[in-house]
C-alpha cells in the first residue's frame, strides 16, 4: 500500500493514513472512513462508530457531520472513494479488459485468461468465481468488487508480475462506480436480457448501467468487442462506432468475426468462423452453443489485445470449461448424465435447455429455483422457460436469503404450474436423480460453482456438484 499522510489529501495534519474503508465495522486506527449514502442504509450514520474504531478523517458529502474530524468533502463520494483507493493501491497490470452483459461474463473472462496464458502472457481474471491466476483461485465477495478490494487486487496482481487481467463488470458495479478508476485497455459485451430489475427498475436503466463501461469508462479509440446478435448489442455497437472506438462486431450476425456454423458433438463443437473475411475451422472442447459464443467473445478480445490469430485459435482448441457452467457432475448407473449449471435468468435457462436438448434421447429434466432478495419479476418467467423447454421440472430453493422460501417457489410455480415442488435442495436433486431413466438427462441449475446456500444471513455449506456426486455414489 502507498504511504500517504493527511496533508497529501489536502487535509491538515501529519498523521499517516493506514487504510481506507466504507464500512465502519472494518475501520482500524488511522483509516479514512468513506461515509457513503447507500441503497438500504446511510454510511454517514456510522461516522461515530468509525471514529470510535480509530478513523482519522472522513470522506463524504459536504454536509456530513464529522464530529470534528477532517472532511474530504465530495459531491460524488463513491467516485472519490475509488480515486483514493487507486492512490493507495496504484499498481495495475498493463492490459486490463472488462466484460459486461447479462450472461456469459465469468465464462468469457476465464476463456480470455486461458488464451492469453497460452500466448505466453502472465494472466489473471476476476469476477463471480473469485480471482483466478495460474496459481489457483482466491474467493471474492462480489462479481465486480468494491473499489478498495478491486484496486488492492489489481495492485497485488501487478506486484506478482501479472501483465494481462480480464475482469467482470456487473451492472451494480458500474452503477456504484466501483471500477471508475481502472485504466482499461478494451471492453467486451456479451448480451442483454432480464436481470436485476429490482435494483435498476427499468430495462433502459439496466442497459444504461452496462453502457457506462463503454460511454464513460473506456478511453477514446479503445477497442471494443460487441456480440451483436441481440438488439442491445446492435445499439451498443452503433454507439461505439459513433464515438470513434475501434468497434468489432461479432456473433452470428457479426461483421468482424462471423460465426458461420456450429456443429455440436457430444462434448465438443466444431466452429466455422469468418474472421476479417477469412474462414477458419476449430474444434473447441466445450458443449453448448452459449459456451461457443462466450469463447468467440474471448477470441475477439484476445485479438484486439494483440494475440496473433493462429495462436488464439490454437488456444481455443484447448480451453477448459468453467466450474459450474454446463459441468458434468456424474452419471447414474443407467448412464444418464447429471449436469450442474449457473443459469439464473430466463434467457440463461432457455439457452441451457436448448443446448442440452439435441443430446437427449429420453426426457430432459431440470431442478432449479430463484434467489431471494433478487429481481422478483424474473421468477415466473424462469418457471415458464423451464416448463416450455424441459420435460420435467422440479422447483426448489436457491439462496432464499431474507425472503420466505415458499413464497419464492410459489412465484416460480405461477409460470410452471405442472412442476413438482421440493423445497429442500438436496431432496429435490435426489428426486430428480431417482426419476432419471436410461437416455434421460438431468440438469441442476442456478448455483453452478457456489459453495453455500444463503438462508437469512447465514451461509450453509452446499455444493450442487458434491451433492450430486454423493447421491450418485
Ligand atoms: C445493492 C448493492 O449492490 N449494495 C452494495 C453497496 O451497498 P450499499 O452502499 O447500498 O449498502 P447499504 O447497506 O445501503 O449501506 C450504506 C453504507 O453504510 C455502510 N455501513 C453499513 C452498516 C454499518 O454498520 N456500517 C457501515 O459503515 C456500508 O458499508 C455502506 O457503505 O455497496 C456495498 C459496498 O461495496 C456492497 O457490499 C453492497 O453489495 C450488496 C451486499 C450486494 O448484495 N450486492 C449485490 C446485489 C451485487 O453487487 N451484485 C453484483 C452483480 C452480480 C451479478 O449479476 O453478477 C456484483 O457485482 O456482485
Ligand atoms: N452467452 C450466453 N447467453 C445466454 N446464456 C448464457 C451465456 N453464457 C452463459 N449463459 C448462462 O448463464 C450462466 C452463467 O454464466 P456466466 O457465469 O458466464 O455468466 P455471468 O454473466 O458471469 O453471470 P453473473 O451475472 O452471475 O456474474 C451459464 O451457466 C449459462 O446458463
Ligand atoms: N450474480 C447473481 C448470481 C445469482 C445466483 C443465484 N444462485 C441467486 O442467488 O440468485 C446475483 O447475485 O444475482
Ligand atoms: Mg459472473
Amino acid at each position: 500500500m502507498n504511504c500517504l499522510a493527511l496533508k497529501d489529501l489536502g487535509l491538515s495534519g501529519d498523521a499517516e493514513v493506514t487504510g481506507l474503508s466504507c464500512d465502519s465495522r472494518l475501520v482500524k486506527p488511522g483509516h479514512v472512513f468513506a461515509a457513503l449514502p447507500g441503497t438500504a442504509l446511510d454510511g454517514r450514520d456510522y461516522i461515530p462508530q468509525a471514529i470510535k474504531s480509530g478513523a482519522i478523517a472522513i470522506l463524504s458529502t459536504p454536509d456530513a457531520d464529522t464530529l470534528g474530524l477532517p472532511l474530504l468533502a465530495s459531491d460524488e463520494p463513491r467516485l472519490d472513494y475509488a480515486r483514493l483507493a487507486k492512490r493507495l493501491y496504484p499498481g495495475q497490470p498493463a492490459t486490463v479488459v472488462a466484460v459486461t452483459g447479462t450472461n456469459g461474463k465469468s465464462s468469457t473472462v476465464e476463456f480470455l485468461r486461458q488464451i492469453w496464458q497460452f500466448a505466453g502472457h502472465t494472466s489473471a481474471c476476476f469476477g463471480t468465481l473469485g480471482v483466478r491466476t495460474e496459481n489457483g483461485l482466491a474467493p471474492m465477495s462480489h462479481t465486480t468488487p468494491d473499489a478498495l478490494v478491486l484496486h488492492s487486487v489489481m495492485d497485488s496482481l501487478h506486484t506478482d508480475g501479472v501483465t494481462h487481467v480480464a475482469m467482470e463488470a456487473s451492472s451494480h458495479g458500474l452503477d456504484q462506480r466501483r471500477m471508475d478508476e481502472v485504466a482499461l485497455s478494451a471492453a467486451g459485451f456479451t448480451n442483454l436480457t432480464q436481470d436485476h430489475y429490482d435494483y435498476h427498475e427499468t430495462p433502459e436503466a439496466y442497459f444504461e448501467a452496462k453502457a457506462r463501461l463503454f460511454t464513460e469508462l473506456l478511453p477514446d479509440r479503445s477497442p471494443v468487442v460487441v456480440m451483436v446478435d441481440d438488439e442491445a448489442g446492435r445499439s451498443l455497437y452503433d454507439r461505439c462506432e459513433a464515438e470513434d472506438f475501434y468497434a468489432r462486431s461479432i456473433g452470428w450476425s457479426g461483421r468482424d468475426i462471423r460465426i458461420a456454423e456450429i456443429m455440436p458433438h457430444a462434448a465438443s463443437q466444431k466452429l466455422t468462423l469468418i474472421i476479417d473475411g477469412e474462414r477458419s475451422q476449430i474444434e473447441i472442447p466445450l458443449a453448448g452453443e452459449f459456451q461457443a459464443l462466450n469463447a468467440v467473445t474471448a477470441l475477439g478480445l484476445a485479438l484486439v489485445t494483440g494475440v496473433p490469430k493462429d495462436t488464439a485459435l490454437a488456444a481455443m482448441e484447448g480451453l477448459s470449461g468453467v466450474s459450474g457452467r454446463l459441468e458434468i457432475a456424474g452419471r447414474k448407473n443407467n448412464g444418464a448424465p447429471v449436469f450442474v449449471d449457473f443459469a439464473h435468468t430466463e434467457d440463461g435457462l432457455l439457452k441451457l435447455l436448448q443446448s442440452i436438448r439435441p443430446h437427449v434421447e429420453g426426457k430432459l429434466r431440470i431442478v432449479f429455483g430463484c434467489g431471494g432478495d433478487r429481481d422478483p419479476d424474473k421468477r415466473a418467467k424462469m418457471g415458464a422457460a423451464a416448463c416450455r423447454h424441459a420435460d420435467d421440472v422440479i422447483v426448489t430453493d436457491d439462496n432464499p436469503r431474507t425472503e420466505v422460501p415458499a413464497d419464492i417457489r410459489a412465484a416460480v410455480l405461477i409460470g410452471c404450474p405442472s412442476a413438482t415442488e421440493v423445497g429442500d435442495r438436496r431432496a429435490a436433486i435426489a428426486e430428480g436423480i431417482s426419476r432419471l431413466e436410461a437416455g434421460d438427462c438431468l440438469v441442476v441449475a442456478g448455483k453452478g460453482h457456489e459453495q453455500g446456500q444463503i438462508v437469512g444471513k447465514t451461509v450453509i455449506p452446499f455444493s450442487d456438484v458434491t451433492v450430486v456426486q454423493e447421491l450418485l455414489a
